[in-house]
């Protein structure tokens, strides 16, 4: 029997940049239910790519208001609202618009592990994204986070690098949708297709709010691209890294500290080109062959 085999080539370098161009001609309406501590930054990211948020969340309303979107974020940093997470997710998922979680510190407390679950169970998700520790913590591995951060030992490293590609397809054939690992280096696959992205900066671990900003732009490349939500995710990616790098250029250029850093991010998105992002873009794609 032939053992499979893994390849590796470089993402191919246009794809990314039409991405980002499907986005800005297609303008997705994001639908949000997320946090009180990054919830402007979220809105603005998604303006600032060429979407439009709208943060619209309460139960008597949201699950109405999101068959006018082109895709929903659901948030677990807004663990109180969980009823309308389920409500609005399941009429996202009638209505067949992407929905992309980001499961905040989902390991952390009983009632973090008992809202994933309900969400898990009642709503199919096309992207999860979060850190390693949030990722490994639904993979029914052992991890040890830090409050809404990743936890040392929980992170990719180059080390454990096929491990986690391994443990992030699993869940990915287990959800039927795309998971999306955050961090130094970031993952993204299908449960076929694995993506490992290179960009970012350790700045971007610096202000709060970049892993919610990076899955509330999946949503906005989502729903610009509702058919291939593996390349929409790691376009996604890329551009959230690119702009990092872009954003702590100009931080050392200009002694400035996570405060402006945080208000660069949003600019070097808003400013990002297709020509920076086939510059600037580091990713590579492994494929299993039998
Ligand atoms: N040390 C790092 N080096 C490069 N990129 C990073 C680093 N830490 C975080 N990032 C980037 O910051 C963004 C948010 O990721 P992460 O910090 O893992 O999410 P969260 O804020 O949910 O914990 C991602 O784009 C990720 O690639
Ligand atoms: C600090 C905090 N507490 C609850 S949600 C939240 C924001 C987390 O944002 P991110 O994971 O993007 O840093
Ligand atoms: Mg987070």
């Amino acid at each position: 029997m032939n053992q499979p085999k893994t390849t590796q080539q470089d993402f191919a370098v246009d794809i990314c940049s039409q991405a980002l161009t499907q986005v800005r001609t297609k303008a997705p309406l994001v639908q949000c239910i997320t946090n009180f501590v990054t919830v402007n930054d979220c809105a603005n990211i998604l303006l600032a790519v060429g979407g439009s948020p709208t943060m619209c969340q309460d139960v008597r309303e949201a699950p109405e208001a999101v068959s006018a979107a082109s895709a929903l974020v659901l948030n677990m940093g807004a663990i109180d609202m969980v009823d309308s997470m389920v409500a609005t997710g399941k009429a996202a998922n009638g209505a067949k618009i992407p929905v992309v979680l980001d499961p905040v510190a989902v390991g952390g407390t009983a009632l973090r592990r008992d809202t994933g679950t309900i969400l898990l169970e009642q709503v199919a998700f096309t992207v999860i994204r979060g850190n390693g520790s949030e990722i490994r913590y639904l993979a029914g591995q052992a991890s040890q986070a830090s409050g809404v951060d990743v936890g040392t030992g929980d992170a990719v490293t180059r080390e454990n690098l096929m491990v986690s590609m391994e443990m992030a397809k699993n869940l990915a054939v287990q959800i039927g949708g795309v998971i999306a690992v955050s961090g130094v280096m970031d993952i993204v696959t299908d449960g076929q297709r694995c993506a490992v992205v290179h960009n970012g900066c350790a700045t971007m671990a610096r202000i709060t709010g970049s892993g919610c900003m990076l899955t509330t732009l999946i949503g906005a490349f989502c729903g610009a691209m509702p058919d291939d939500a593996f390349t929409a995710t790691v376009a996604a990616m890329v551009s959230m890294g690119v702009a990092g790098e872009l954003a702590e250029a100009k931080r050392l250029e200009q002694g400035t500290g996570n405060a402006t850093f945080r208000t660069d991010l949003i600019d070097a998105i808003f400013n990002l080109t297709p020509a920076q992002l086939e510059k600037g873009m580091r990713c590579e794609i492994y494929k299993t062959t039998d």
